[in-house]
């Protein structure tokens, strides 16, 4: 069967390169690296890349953001570089003869420090290095890119996106050699400006190749430019490469709104849930549990294997005198034993334990195949949401309206699922509800999260990108609180919910999604004092007035998850973080360190955990559900 994905690498090597081209044609899989130019001196160019990302991720962490603010010279930039990895990398290089080498890579890096401080100069209203980067080292998975009638995916990893000074958002090539060269730069530059707005419908982006020679300079070019070299180089030799690509109508779940492109970034093969494919493997899998456990003379009795979405839950029953916690204390050992990426999740449950294994061949749970069927009957109230699908296929949920669940704390370590499940909870509340009873203000520090949406009659707000907006949001929301309790009380009604009911509809209820709020603790202690009692009071008092607070972060440690935040956040929802003590700021239990990411999470309602698969929505389907109802194309 005809191969309808590669990545941009190959795609460059297919334009520049006949003999490449014919290769992969005939089936082969031709290396990208003979590329490169004979006789180049070694370049360290992926290491290059390794420490440009390491030092604009300590940039623009919420960790660190304070401290980078305050380095306002590139001596300052290298003197961290030179503490967190140079100095031995350069002795290291030193010592095994190769000096030259080492001088030349560290004036890279030095070129690449004074140039950030070039761009901090350029930025509008320096506050931190986020106005600055939007992005390092971005992934763009799988984006669906049209080739006739059909489509092809196309992965790409692009250096940076920053925010530049026209309005745009920029994408940038690092490069450590220039010559003949450059040609392959354009084309790649070409393939990643096609992709990103595919990726980020809504952005407009422009494009720069930075060379570091060690000396820098820099190569705009403009969108025109890149659309051309892409429409004439680039997209005849996809249509040759994939003569028979894939119908669209195949593949794609719902048409786009108005001129956005089409994007499908949905994992293939969806199944819908809450029925799955059973795999027979997994009927091997509790003969191989009981000896795992038994050569630690641990003896189990295999009461149920289940088959979730993501999931294989073994149910199991401990042989007297076998303690949940010696099976739990070995989930390493399991690890080992059965081969698995990460330890796995081993958890008492009424009247067993619970062993989640990974599913040879997970399969994702699409929003709208939800949607049209388990949680068709199960959402109740407007602003009931999905948590997701638990391991047996149920559909897991939260009412925003039930005072156990009325405002939600949402963590996992970046790449977890996180803005994902947003979306996801975003889309539910806009697709079952108009604007007029449902608005959303979104605060989107990443800015790419959001992006595209600005329209949407459904927000109540502007999208939220900066501390200063985010601020100011919450203190809108403490003011439309105080005026929604006049209009209640003068009305005789306890909360919105009975206005409601009583069919008084004027005043919708209201969702305030942070995407992340750790820069709003980290800002300074008067700001965290403010956030935090802003956040105490519609936490206090928004549920009756219609008000929901729901806060994500990707740090959930102790600086942010502060004491105040998390007690008045009575949901829980926790994707899969760093180590077993974020867990335990979240849950206040370990177990959310051994989830396998991509929307895995564990939840809590207040009594007792329980495990789900996050609903997925495509992006474009994403900006479908935020048009106007009368707009809608279909249901995402
Ligand atoms: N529910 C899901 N089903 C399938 N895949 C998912 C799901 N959630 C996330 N993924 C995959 O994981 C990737 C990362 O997810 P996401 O962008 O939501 O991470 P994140 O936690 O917000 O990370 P960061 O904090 O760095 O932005 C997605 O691009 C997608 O490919």
């Amino acid at each position: 069967m005809a191969q309808h994905t590669l990545t941009a690498s190959e795609l460059t090597a297919a334009v520049l390169d006949e003999d490449w081209r014919a290769r992969w044609r005939a089936g082969d899989k031709p290396s990208t690296r003979s590329f490169a130019p004979p006789g180049t001196p070694r370049a360290m160019s992926l290491r290059f890349h390794t420490e440009a990302e390491a030092l604009v991720r300590w940039l623009t962490a919420p960790e660190s953001i304070a401290t980078a603010a305050r380095a306002d010279t590139a001596e300052a930039l290298v003197d961290h570089l030179w503490a967190t990895s140079l100095q031995a990398l350069t002795d290291k290089l030193f010592a095994k003869g190769r000096g030259e080498e080492a001088q030349l890579f560290t004036a890279r890096l030095r070129s690449f420090c004074a140039r950030l401080i070039d761009l901090r100069q350029r930025a509008k209203n320096f506050e931190t290095w986020q106005d600055v980067f939007v992005a390092a080292e971005q992934d763009l998975a799988r984006v669906p890119v049209r080739v006739g009638d059909g489509t092809v995916e196309i992965r790409a990893r692009v250096d940076a996106i920053r925010i530049h000074p026209g309005g745009h958002l920029e994408v940038v090539d690092y490069k450590l050699s220039q010559g003949d060269r450059q040609k392959h730069d354009l084309v790649q530059l070409s393939i990643y400006a096609h992709l990103l707005p595919l990726w980020r419908p809504g952005c407009s982006f422009v494009g720069t190749l930075e060379y570091y020679l060690p000396e820098f300079s820099e190569l705009h070019v403009a969108p025109d430019d890149l659309a051309a070299i892409f429409s004439d180089m680039v997209a005849p030799v996809l249509a040759e490469l994939f003569p028979a690509a894939q119908p669209q109508a195949t593949k794609r779940t719902q048409p786009p709104r108005g001129n956005a492109p089409a994007r499908d970034d949905a994992p293939a093969d969806p199944v819908r849930t809450p029925a799955h494919k059973s795999d027979p493997s997994v009927a091997l899998l509790g003969d191989k549990v009981i000896t795992a456990f038994g050569a630690h003379n641990l003896g189990v009795e295999v009461t149920g294997v289940i088959q979730g979405p993501q999931l294989v839950r073994i149910k199991l029953t401990p042989r007297p005198g076998v303690k949940v916690a010696s099976l739990a204390n070995r989930a390493a050992d399991l690890q080992v034993a059965l081969a698995l990426a990460e330890p796995p999740l081993i958890r008492a449950g009424k009247g067993f334990v619970m062993l989640d294994l990974p599913r040879p061949e997970p399969t994702p749970c699409l929003l709208k195949d939800a949607l049209a069927g388990a949680l068709a009957t199960t959402l109740k109230s407007p602003v009931a949401v999905p948590i997701g699908i638990g391991v047996e296929g149920e559909p897991v949920i939260a009412d925003f309206a039930d005072p156990n669940t009325c405002h939600a704390l949402v963590a996992g370590s970046t790449g977890s699922g996180k803005s994902e499940w947003l979306k996801a909870m975003v889309a539910t509340l806009v697709l079952r509800n108009t604007p007029a009873a449902v608005r959303i203000a979104l605060i989107d520090p990443k800015i790419l999260t959001f992006a595209g949406v600005e329209a949407s009659p459904y927000l109540w707000r502007p999208v939220a990108t900066t501390l200063a907006d985010a601020m100011a949001i919450l203190r809108a929301a403490i003011a439309e609180m105080e005026e929604r309790y006049q209009r209640l009380k003068r009305g005789g009604f306890a909360n919105l919910a009975e206005r409601i009911a009583a069919g008084e509809t004027d005043i919708p209820f209201l969702v305030l999604v942070f995407d992340e709020f750790a820069d709003l603790i980290l800002a300074g202690r008067d700001e965290k004092k403010e956030f935090e009692a802003l956040v105490a009071r519609i936490a206090g008092m928004g549920r009756a007035a219609g008000i929901h607070l729901v806060l994500a972060t990707q740090r959930p440690d102790k600086t942010i998850v502060t004491g105040l935040v998390k007690a008045n956040l009575p949901l829980k929802v926790c994707l899969k973080v760093a180590n077993a003590v974020n867990a335990q700021i979240v849950l206040d239990e370990p177990g959310a360190e051994s989830l396998y990411g991509k929307g895995d999470l564990l939840c809590d309602f207040g009594k007792g955990l329980v495990r789900a698969q996050g609903l997925f929505i495509p992006q474009a389907a994403f900006l479908a559900a935020m048009a106007p109802p009368a707009r809608r194309t279909g249901r995402g």
